[in-house]
């Protein structure tokens, strides 16, 4: 057991690692003693925001949002996200992504309000990069990606699921999903705005994001901006249901088709990059721009009261 351990330092198998310790060992060519899984081995690794479990015989990982209260994207939680999913598009038995969260009524707040908030330029911009880099990942991505969208997804949360294939979402008339940006008295970037008008059209966009709109459950149906509503308990089960579908595509059709839709959008934002970040730090230093963060903070804080 210490020695599978001293192997694979990040990584836990559940199911039958005692078993394993006694029998199920397998000796490689070069004669190193190598633990042998049964086919339907499930790998799970846990860091501080992410657990992510890896089911080798589906090629399906899940990966689940855990940073209490109310998942929102710090530059921590940033990089963790995007090295897991790096980690993931670089492990071949990895077909496909169910992305969903581990908290109650919440799928992601997005954007961490603190990080943009009394911060400098440097870490501004530093923060910017990580935000484009998951981004760039998860649109991206050759794996099949789908959204099991338990709760609220306001702004960032709702370009985390958008950057997916496929949105499932629990039907629940409370959760809401959207960018709101502009009731933030801030503004949603280009790509931002390019990923909502590939997924529901222009004028939709248009009216989304000027308004801020937060669409409901079944609002969020209608526009399009989710595929599928179906009751809390059973979203996880649906997006296995949902990916299995796309699993029977065969690859290499599936991903050329997917660049083909998505790389100019993703193209856009890399030839401007650096000056994206650049935009973001000059509107998000300016003093009138804390002044309106620093209200929605203490609005949102005062809503409790
Ligand atoms: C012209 C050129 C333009 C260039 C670009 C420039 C501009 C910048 C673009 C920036 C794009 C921004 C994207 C974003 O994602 S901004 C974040 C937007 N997010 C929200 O508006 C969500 C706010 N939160 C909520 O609505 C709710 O919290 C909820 C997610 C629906 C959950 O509700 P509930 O379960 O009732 O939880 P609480 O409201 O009680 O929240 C618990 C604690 O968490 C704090 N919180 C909530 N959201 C955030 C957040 N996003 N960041 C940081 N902290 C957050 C909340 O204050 C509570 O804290 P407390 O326990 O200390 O009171």
């Amino acid at each position: 057991m210490a020695t599978l351990l001293k192997l694979f330092p990040t990584c836990t198998w559940t199911g039958r690692l005692a078993h394993l310790s006694r029998k199920g060992w397998a000796q490689s060519r070069s004669g190193r003693l190598l633990p042998c899984f049964p086919a339907s081995q499930r790998c799970a690794s846990t860091t501080s925001y992410l657990t992510v479990e890896m089911d080798d015989n589906t090629g399906v990982a899940v990966v689940t949002m855990k940073s209490p209260p109310v998942n929102s994207l710090s530059l921590d939680f940033l990089t963790e996200f995007s090295i897991s999913i790096e980690k993931l598009e670089m492990d071949r038995k990895c077909r496909g992504v169910i992305l969903t969260s581990g908290l109650p009524k919440v799928f992601s707040a997005g954007l961490d309000i603190m990080e943009m908030y009394g911060k400098g330029p440097e870490h501004c911009a530093e923060f910017w990069r990580a935000v484009q880099e998951m981004w760039l990942k998860l649109y991206g991505s050759n794996m099949i990606t789908i959204a099991a969208v338990n709760g609220s997804s306001p702004a960032g949360g709702c370009l985390m699921a958008m950057a997916c294939d496929y949105r499932i979402m629990a039907d629940n008339p409370k959760y809401s999903i959207g960018l709101n940006e502009t009731l933030l008295g801030i503004v949603a970037p280009f790509w931002f705005k390019d990923t909502m008008m590939n997924t529901i059209g222009f004028r939709a966009t248009e009216l989304a994001l000027q308004l801020g709109l937060l669409h409901n459950a079944p609002n969020a149906l209608r526009v399009g901006l989710v595929d599928e509503l179906v009751p809390e308990k059973e979203v996880l089960s649906a997006a296995s249901t949902a990916i299995s579908k796309w699993l029977a595509i065969p690859d290499h059709a599936r991903q050329i088709t997917k660049s083909m839709m998505r790389k100019p959008t993703i193209d856009r934002l890399l030839s401007h990059r650096d000056q994206d970040i650049n935009n973001f730090v000059s509107f998000i230093t300016k003093d009138s721009i804390q002044k309106s963060l620093q209200v929605y903070m203490e609005r949102l804080k005062q809503r409790k009261t």
